[in-house]
């Protein structure tokens, strides 16, 4: 993240102190004396808050009062346009409508934020969030923002098909930039801005709210605690797009890490950060954001870090094991047939999505010290494979009478997945080797260096996959099963 995009360092201090003062300022706020906010920009953290003394377990940190949340039930857009806001348990409708587009439709959770955070926004030193959204960054890391040479760092990934830039341009035109140009008033200045710079503002803001913004559960109604696994403590990280969200100053300048040491406890009137467990003085207090891979973390994010890559994965495409799989039954398949299989497939899942076997974090936000293992194959890639073989068998009785060994099934099943799992390893332009190299050896930077994390991340499973395949290949060969014997004949 280009956090201060560009401001000068003393700006970028002096911004801090405002937004702290202001936090500060605000009723019912608190702040732990021995935890401070620190530019990490010199390691593209942004800020970060860190620690000054030991700070024992379950310090509480800070004190966040729900009325400084920015969202839709605390923000003044809603009471303006209240047939745009959905009626929720946090966004009560207002009576006092001055709305002029009664038959607008009613926004999601995505677009009624972007809306709210363009109107404060706009609306300048005259926003009460105006301390906060300041702080805000202006440019990101996230690929949406990368230019295509930089995205093929890339390489194969996934991802890239996620990015998502045109969708995310044709909901901001489609749905956001018509309301803002229908009331001009409710976002000052706007009328002044040509299109492009307004779409441009909207991609900040939807970044923006991509990174820190926090899926928000009504209150609880009763003084009972949440669970501590309760989904992050009622702040769940899906992204449903029905879930109302919110900007939560104070609980936003935490970065975060799959190895951390505090959370976020939610009650009816506040949010708190709480320390999990002892925090040295020095170090920096790091939220969770779920068991992410490094795609996903850059995807949503914008950075990578070495503790997410156990929890990475790749996709595995149906058609590079169908092929493989085809391959087997080629001579004397006819197209047809081919076909009458595809046919008696109810549903064909597009990808399996191959994973380390690994735990979540323990309570106190660490890690088992062993490395993640690569536990097997996914179960739906078994049935799926199952019921193409089903179907061969009944349209082509001379495969058929093979494939009525059960051996000789797991082995087409295994081999094919096998010659797969080396095809998509092909996909990618650079060895897994290299990659390793890379990372060690510290030679890349940037944008590079976190794509180099990705792919690198993707190969590891591939290969890992690759080797398990073939230990249970090995055994397979090795046993005496009736297949063995059959070819011994
Ligand atoms: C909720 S904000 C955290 C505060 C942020 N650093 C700031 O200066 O405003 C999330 C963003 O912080 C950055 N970030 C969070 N955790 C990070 C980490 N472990 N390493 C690098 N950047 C991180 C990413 O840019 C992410 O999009």
């Amino acid at each position: 993240m280009d956090v201060d995009g560009g401001t000068a360092y003393s700006e970028f201090v002096q911004q801090t102190e405002t937004f702290l003062r202001w936090f500060q300022a605000l009723p019912g706020a608190t702040f732990h004396p021995d935890i401070r906010i620190e530019d990490l920009s010199h390691r593209n953290a942004g800020r970060g808050i860190i620690a000054t003394k030991d700070i024992p377990a379950e310090t509480v940190l800070f004190t966040i009062p729900r009325s400084s949340i920015l969202c839709a039930a605390t923000s003044s857009l809603p009471k303006h346009l209240p047939s745009l806001f959905t009626p929720t348990a946090t966004n009560p409708q207002s009576s006092d409508s001055e709305d002029e587009s009664p038959s607008s439709p009613s926004q999601d959770s995505w677009t009624s934020l972007i809306l709210i955070l363009l109107h404060e926004h706009l609306l300048g030193p005259s926003s009460p969030w105006s301390a906060y959204l300041s702080i805000l960054p202006s440019h990101f890391s996230t690929p949406m923002f990368w230019t295509p040479s930089e995205l093929l760092h890339l390489q194969s990934s996934a991802i890239i098909s996620k990015i998502g830039q045109s969708s995310a341009d044709t909901m901001l035109r489609t749905k956001i930039l018509p309301i803002i140009r229908s009331h001009p008033s409710l976002f000052p200045s706007s009328a002044t801005l040509p299109d492009s710079d307004l779409l441009a503002l909207a991609h900040r803001m939807g970044s923006a709210i991509m990174s820190y913004a926090f899926d928000l559960e009504p209150a609880p109604d009763s003084d009972e605690e949440p669970e501590p696994d309760d989904e992050n403590g009622g702040w769940v990280e899906d992204r449903d797009h029905l879930t109302p969200m919110g900007m939560v100053p104070m609980a936003d300048m935490l970065n975060a890490d799959a190895v951390f040491n505090a959370h976020i406890n939610h009650s009816e009137e506040h949010l708190t950060a709480t320390a999990l467990r002892t925090i040295p003085a020095g170090e920096e207090v790091l939220n969770y954001y779920g068991p992410l891979s490094n795609a996903e973390l850059l995807r949503r994010y914008g950075y990578v870090t070495p503790n997410h890559a156990r929890y990475d994965v790749v996709e595995l495409p149906w058609p590079l094991i169908e092929r493989r799989l085809r391959e087997r039954f080629n001579v004397g398949m006819k197209e047809t047939q081919w076909a009458a299989v595809n046919d008696a497939l109810d549903e064909v899942e597009d990808s399996f999505v191959l994973e380390w076997a690994s735990e979540e974090p323990d309570s106190t936000g660490q890690q088992p010290d062993t490395p993640p293992v690569f536990g097997g194959l996914p179960e739906e890639l078994d049935e799926q494979v199952r019921a193409f073989l089903k179907a061969v068998r009944k349209v082509n009785t001379l495969a058929g009478e093979a494939l009525e060994d059960k051996h000789t099934r797991k082995e087409i099943y295994l081999d094919s997945v096998l010659r797969a799992l080396r095809d998509r390893e092909a996909e990618y332009a650079t060895p897994l080797e290299e990659d390793e190299q890379l990372v060690a050896s510290g030679a890349v930077e940037g944008r590079q260096a976190m794509a180099v994390w990705v792919r690198k991340g993707e190969k590891q499973i591939l290969r890992a996959a690759q080797k398990w395949v073939e230990g249970v290949l090995e055994e397979l060969r090795r046993s005496d099963g009736p297949s063995a014997k059959r070819r011994r004949h």
